[in-house]
């Protein structure tokens, strides 16, 4: 850079530094007029000669270009034009341009001043700056002296005038150079932050798998256990720890990489600006300055690079040591898991091996006698078997059914072979209250020792993810159905640690593949078809099981079928029992439609035996009270109701069948429903610590965009199927009194029957801008249980009820109920206000006559506790929360009729 170029370009940034937009504006003109002298004295135009805009316009923006591209020979041409031109010249107007000249030296002395005021800071630069300066006003006084003495002069004042001119022109020429080189390096410098840029993104990229890598880490350690946790949560930490520092250090390589950016934009502004300036000095002390600045940055950079490079390497040497560390937690877990399921947690266990048994004696692998004594080894958990099936691992199936076989031996158990054959089984296909049933009866009776099987239908739309150990057997199970076999393939599995066998009906009906469970034109086909098929199961399996349980209309035809056709095969060990969950559903259709799975219409449609109250029909619930040899229903309350017109034309069979039928109250499967571990919680809690309950409200409230201002304003819970038995007109009503009475309402249901699901859709639409009422019409199993745990009270007021779960779960979850005096609503709960009850059992608020007076006045009772006696109500939820509802007292009213029957079978055998 030339000494004039220099010390102009410093004293124009110190000032642009300081300046105001007026004063580079300033300093521009300065700059312009300073050149537009030295042109006019090379091209000889007269200073106040005004050019066309378009040539000046045109000389600005080829300046560059002329300089660049003039040679000596065409500026000694031009000098002597000049020369005649300068003859010319008037000395008023060398004057003036003296004067001018002499503005222009003043302002630059003051842009000086400024700049040194400035240049404390940097008293290097101010030094040289000063230099550069003093040359420049050397310069400028001798051009001035010059100028005066040109008058006088002539010939030597040119000749010295075109030396400058010269070497003015070859400092400019050095000036392009150096900037076109200075673009080069802009332009690198471009490419390299390209490159780190693109090194970030890599960066990021591989900081977010190794995110991904922890997360994935993360949930293997759930898996694992409570094994060796600490030292694994650790590592994790650790890991965690280098995580967060390598997040540091993309967010600091970031952080730079803004920086280069906006040095990107000053380097952009620059190019703009020697695009179409010609204030060269200024662009390359610029230039200068963000050239430092960068190669800091990028030093900065560079150091950063490289301890981030040096952080990932050490991540991901302690992610390939914690893969070492998990993978071998993971065999340990699944070694520790199997001994663990053998010792601690045997249901699920020993449910795998039944069904192993099972698979082999159904494939033909073992004999029928080997298997029941397999099955009772497996029932007793013999430790034997454990051993061989635990050391089994890598053997071939033979050799684990050959060490099996050695330890055979006929045994005799106290326990009982209960198989339940039905519709629905919670989790995996739940549609109400009978799903419950099935695997909540069902585990009770696997923990009191009895050997404990399920079948249910293969549905396509069940919750496949909720079975263990799903596989299909080897085997091909044949059954009759309207004059033809049908094959049908066997899944085995185990669900809550019961044996589950699954059935897929291999029949162009494609029985089960409906999207539902129930609903379809042809329910009684599908069901009677999955009734029959069942029974053949048991039947070629050889088992000689104590008790077919079946389960509603959809299993009833189990009874007639076993004993008018299975047991004249010689399957006659069994006794049956059939629970009627609800006698509103009877399964009721023409006589000639039983022919279907292989039942002797003749023989049936007798008014003792299958046929309905309605002409030329029969009825399956029926035929199941006729035929099973015990019928049970789930509630003493409803059991005494259906005695009469609660019996729905059925009254008179049980009464005719009363000595064995009998009302058992359901329980609750106290697992699934326990808010201290319930995982579809935003808080566990207790009867002890109710935190958590006020927690679960706040969220739900969050959730459903519910009012939540007031942490003690009433949520009121109902979680139903929407159908008339239900009380929808009193849910509906309900609605409108809770609001009434400053509550919020949360209802999850949905109603198979269209006008009520349609009747509700619009109500929900009404309300759907009310922050105090919410209507969810669907199916949800983790919102409900959500539900249970966040509402304070909760209603039930079907108008007739065989059981009800609802009001169990929502005492153990503190939600107190809210129910009509019905069924098994009943039997579990008793009105606070009612002084012919002990005070100990009372534990909700009831009403008997189904309408909104009564309903509406148990609801005000209910709040006027709730706001005014907040000590009574807090005793109330406690205690409903500790009300045991679990299985354990209904599991031995059935474990004492089913030991009477089958001791009474096996003293007729
Ligand atoms: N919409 C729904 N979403 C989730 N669970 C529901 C829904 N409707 C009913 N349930 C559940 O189904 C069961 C109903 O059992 P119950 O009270 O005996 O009535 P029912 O068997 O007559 O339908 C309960 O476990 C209840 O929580």
């Amino acid at each position: 850079m030339s000494c004039s170029a220099a010390a102009g370009a410093e004293a124009t940034a110190l000032l642009i530094r300081s300046a105001a937009p007026s004063t580079i504006v300033g300093r521009h003109r300065l700059a312009m007029s300073r050149r537009t002298s030295r042109r006019n004295l090379r091209t000889g135009v007269h200073p106040h000669q005004k050019s066309a805009p378009s040539a000046n316009h045109r000389n600005r923006a080829s300046i560059q270009r002329d300089r660049a591209s003039a040679s000596i020979d065409e500026e000694q041409k031009q000098m002597s034009e000049d020369e005649n031109g300068l003859l010319d010249i008037q000395l008023e107007d060398l004057v003036g341009m003296i004067q001018n000249t002499q503005k222009n030296i003043l302002l630059l002395n003051q842009a000086r001043l400024q700049a040194l005021e400035r240049a404390d800071k940097i008293l290097k630069e101010k030094e040289t700056l000063q230099q550069k300066i003093n040359i420049l006003e050397m310069k400028l006084s001798e051009t001035g002296k010059q100028s005066v003495l040109s008058s006088e002069v002539k010939s030597d004042e040119e000749s010295l005038e075109f030396d400058v001119v010269k070497e003015e022109n070859m400092l400019l020429k050095d000036e392009m150079n150096f900037l076109k080189g200075k673009l080069i390096e802009i332009t690198e410098t471009e490419e390299s932050l390209f490159k780190l840029e693109k090194e970030c993104a890599l960066l990021n990229a591989s900081l977010r798998e190794l995110e991904c890598t922890s997360t994935s880490a993360q949930s293997d350690v759930l898996k694992l256990g409570p094994l060796q946790q600490d030292a694994w949560w650790e590592k994790v930490e650790n890991l965690e720890d280098l995580l967060d520092s390598t997040a540091n250090q993309v967010e600091h390589a970031s952080l730079t990489l803004d920086g280069y950016r906006d040095f990107q934009d000053k380097v952009d502004k620059l190019k703009a600006s020697l695009g179409t300036t010609n204030v060269s000095e200024f662009c390359l002390y610029l230039v200068d300055i963000l050239q430092q600045r960068v190669k800091s940055v990028e030093e900065r950079f560079q150091a950063c690079n490289h301890e981030m490079h040096s952080q990932i390497e050490l991540y991901e040497h302690s992610i390939v040591e914690f893969h070492g560390t998990l993978s071998k937690l993971i065999n340990e877990s699944e070694k520790k898991s199997m001994e663990h399921y053998a010792e601690g947690m045997p249901s699920e266990f020993w449910s795998r091996i039944s069904l192993l048994i099972d698979g082999w004696s159904l494939e033909k692998k073992i004999s029928i006698n080997d298997a029941s004594m397999l099955r009772e080894m497996a029932w007793k958990r013999d430790n034997r078997l454990r051993e061989a099936y635990l050391s089994s691992r890598g053997m071939e199936e033979r050799e684990l059914i050959d060490s099996f076989l050695k330890m055979a031996l006929p045994g005799t158990s106290s326990g009982l072979h209960i198989v339940h054959i039905a519709a629905e089984m919670a989790p995996v296909a739940k549609v109400g209250g009978l799903a419950d049933v099935i695997s909540g009866l069902g585990k009770a009776l696997q923990k009191k020792g009895h050997l404990v099987e399920i079948i249910l239908p293969k549905y396509d739309c069940m919750q496949h993810n909720q079975i263990n150990n799903l596989k299909v057997l080897d085997v091909v199970v044949k059954s009759y159905f309207e004059g033809n076999m049908f094959a049908n393939k066997i899944w085995t599995g185990t669900v809550e640690g019961l044996p589950v066998y699954f059935i897929e009906p291999q029949h162009p009906g494609k029985f089960f593949w409906r999207a539902q469970y129930y609903g379809e034109h042809d329910d009684f086909k599908r069901f009677s078809y999955f009734s029959r098929v069942a029974l053949e199961l048991l039947y070629q399996s050889g088992k000689k099981v104590d008790i077919i349980h079946c389960h509603d209309w959809q299993t009833a035809f189990v009874a007639p079928l076993y004993w008018d056709v299975y047991a004249n095969l010689g399957f006659n060990s069994a006794r049956i029992c059939f629970t009627c969950h609800n006698f509103e559903y009877q399964g009721i259709a023409p006589a000639q439609d039983l022919a279907y799975c292989g039942l002797d219409v003749d023989h049936l449609d007798r008014p003792d035996r299958m046929r309905d109250n309605s002409h030329g029909r029969i009825n399956v619930v029926k035929g199941a009270v006729v035929y099973s040899n015990i019928v049970t229903t789930v509630s003493p309350t409803y059991a005494q109701e259906v005695r009469s017109e609660g019996g729905r034309g059925l009254q008179d069979t049980l009464k005719v069948h009363s000595k064995k039928f009998v009302g058992i109250l359901n329980g609750i499967d106290t697992d699934t429903w326990n808010p201290s571990t319930d995982r579809f919680l935003k808080v566990q809690y207790s009867a002890n610590d109710l935190y958590g309950k006020s927690a679960n409200k706040a969220a739900l409230r969050k959730q459903l965009k519910l009012a939540s201002t007031q942490a003690s304003q009433p949520l009121v819970g109902c979680i139903t199927r929407l159908v008339p038995q239900k009380g929808v007109h009193l849910i509906r009503h309900a609605i409108y009194k809770i609001t009434e009475l400053g509550g919020q309402f949360v209802l999850l249901g949905s109603s198979p029957v269209q006008h009520i699901q349609r009747e509700f859709e619009g109500i929900a639409d009404q309300f759907q801008n009310n922050n105090n009422v919410r209507l969810l019409l669907k199916y949800d199993d983790a919102l409900a249980h959500m539900i249970f745990a966040a509402s304070d009270m909760f209603i039930v007021p079907s108008m007739f009820e065989p059981c009800g779960l609802t009001q169990m779960v929502a005492m153990r979850y503190g939600s107190v109920p809210v129910v009509r005096r019905t069924g098994g609503l009943n039997d579990s709960v008793f009105d606070l206000d009612d002084e012919t009850i002990p005070m100990e059992v009372r534990n909700g608020f009831t009403f008997l006559k189904a309408d909104e007076q009564d309903f509406g006045n148990a609801l005000e009772r209910a709040f006027n506790y709730y706001h005014r006696k907040p000590e009574v109500w807090k005793q109330l939820v406690q205690k409903d929360m500790k009300i045991d509802f679990s299985w354990d007292t209904s599991v031995s009213q059935y474990e004492e009729i089913y030991q009477k029957t089958a001791t009474r079978a096996r003293a007729a055998a």
